[in-house]
């Protein structure tokens, strides 16, 4: 993984063992070469595992712990996503109920928490967390997690994580291992934090990276896009660092809530569509594996929820998403297109709020659209497909039109974007983003956005959406093409959403974790001219 890009030095704090002078440990080294690195620690490990006569037992094989190293390791070694590679794993490995539990929370914490935890690893060792071998800073933080985050006794922690390295690093790393983990398990997570992090006062930016296991450069995005202050940024950063509630939608005319309810999920907060599944399987519901309803942010539900609820004059079947794969939000938008909106809006009806109501307020939208969905890649548009069974779907590049300009009375436009808006979901994904990648991605959204409005005919209404707060990709974006375009307006898209508070001071609305436990999705509603 490329940056950790904390804060910066670590303080002084709890005794470091003694790494010797540098070098790699690992297995490309013996291990009486690091034996004596480790501080000479000839103590009984923290977790009792030295047999009689000084002879170290054989280490126990632990399928839910080993499992959570071989994904770290894979994520490491060969970019792999966490989240799709984790169910095969357990799958492989016939891991369920506990032990998959177990295995998931283990590895997904520890590539959440690692900028945290490779500062502690630092302060309590001579050896730079860099300089270690891979597999054996891996393991040391499968280690350092259990003790700092999980319920887990220390000795059970140190002891399994030792067994871990003598198993798959080697013996002499193994004792390296028990040196550092000994000395990290003296002191709680939140003892540790004053020691490794930089002094709010100095570096309040460098303090809440380590101290919330962010790199430097997204806390500063998203403290400057959440604009509340240090206390605000410390609880959206710390709303990183939680697992999602699984949510769900029921797609209108195909799937009810109340079906999804039967099944065991909860109501939800916002979305008249949504339903929280607080454990199990999604794929065991009826209705999602039919694909009648599926598992899908609340915010992706209401951005495109909003762009259907604006009212337009004149005709009003054509829609157009136009970055629509894998196709979450287009499968809601071909059910809304093609039934309507039938969870309607309290206050609200389709016959007479846009000629009563006026071009602002939002109508429920009655059915009898047709939605073209677009996406550039083959392969996610084909998963389009399978999502938007009554769309038209094409394989498509959104700046470069094969439709009319002015075909469509709705456009969404989804953007690429960094994704900083859904670091909870991919724990691996805040060290690998790379903030080099935003002028390009930059130039895409302002062509997308600007192609969108082409797309769109006078009256029309089109949404640009971004899983990301970043103001790069979300304000200045649309300030820059209204600015160069002139043939929109900025429509507040608040109002679209009545049922959801504190979504900013507009005319933009943004969702956030901390504020509203989904993702930090970004919606803009602009009209054309
Ligand atoms: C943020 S994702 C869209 C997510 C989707 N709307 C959903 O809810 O499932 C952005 C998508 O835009 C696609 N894309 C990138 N460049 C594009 C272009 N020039 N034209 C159309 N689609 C593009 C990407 O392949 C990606 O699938």
């Amino acid at each position: 993984m490329s940056d950790r890009g904390n804060g910066g030095g670590s303080r002084e704090g709890g005794g470091r063992a003694h790494g010797g002078s540098g070098g790699r440990a690992g297995r490309g080294q013996g291990p009486g070469a690091r034996q004596g690195r480790t501080g000479g620690d000839r103590r009984q490990g923290a977790g009792g595992n030295r047999g009689r006569g000084g002879r170290p037992p054989r280490a126990v094989h632990d399928e839910a712990r080993n499992t959570a190293y071989d994904l770290l390791r894979a994520v490491d070694e060969r970019d792999a996503y966490a989240n799709l590679l984790m169910p095969v794993l357990l799958r492989e490995r016939g891991l369920s109920g506990r032990d998959a539990g177990l295995a998931t929370e283990l590895a997904y914490g520890t590539l959440r928490g690692l900028g945290t935890y490779d500062e502690v690893v630092a302060a309590c060792s001579d050896r730079a967390p860099e300089d270690l071998d891979p597999p054996l800073l891996d393991a040391i933080r499968l280690g350092v997690h259990q003790l700092l985050r999980t319920r887990i006794p220390p000795h059970a922690a140190v002891g399994t994580t030792v067994d871990l390295v003598r198993l798959r690093v080697g013996v002499g790393p193994s004792k390296y291992a028990n040196a550092v983990l000994r000395k990290v398990a003296t002191r709680s997570l939140e003892q540790w934090i004053p020691i490794v992090a930089p002094d709010p006062a100095d570096d309040p930016v460098g303090h809440l990276a380590v101290a919330y296991s962010h790199p430097r450069w997204i806390v500063t995005a998203l403290r400057d896009a959440v604009g509340g202050g240090d206390d605000e940024t410390a609880a959206l950063l710390a709303a990183d660092n939680e697992r999602p509630r699984v949510t769900l939608v029921a797609r209108p005319g195909r799937a009810s809530v109340r079906e999804l309810l039967a099944a065991g999920a909860l109501p939800a907060g916002f979305s008249p569509y949504a339903a929280y599944l607080p454990e199990g399987d999604p794929g065991m519901i009826p209705a999602v594996a039919e694909s009648r309803a599926a598992v899908q942010d609340e915010a992706s539900q209401l951005v495109a929820l909003a762009l259907t609820r604006v009212p337009v004059a004149g005709g009003d079947g054509r829609w157009l998403d136009m970055c629509a794969g894998p196709g979450g939000k287009a499968g809601l938008l071909d059910a809304l297109a093609t039934h309507g909106d039938e969870a309607g809006l309290p206050g609200a009806s389709a016959a007479g709020a846009s000629s009563e109501g006026g071009p602002t307020r939002p109508v429920p939208f009655p059915g009898g659209a047709r939605l073209l969905a677009a996406e550039l890649q083959y392969h996610r548009a084909r998963l389009v497909r399978q999502t938007a069974g009554e769309a038209a779907v094409v394989a498509a590049d959104g700046t470069a039109p094969a439709w009319r300009p002015g075909a469509f009375d709705r456009v969404m436009v989804d953007a690429p974007c960094t994704g900083l808006g859904a670091l909870r979901r991919r724990p691996e994904s805040r060290w690998r983003r790379d903030p080099r990648s935003l002028p390009e991605l930059g130039r895409l959204q302002r062509a997308l956005l600007g192609s969108a409005l082409g797309a769109a005919r006078p009256g029309g209404v089109v949404a640009y959406v971004t899983c990301s707060p970043h103001l790069a990709e979300t304000v200045t974006v649309v300030g820059d093409v209204l600015r160069d375009r002139g043939d929109a307006e900025v429509l507040d898209a608040r109002a679209y959403l009545p049922e959801v508070g504190d979504l900013g001071g507009g005319p933009y609305a943004q969702f956030w974790p901390h504020r509203h436990g989904t993702d930090a999705m970004f919606l803009a509603l602009l009209r054309r001219r």
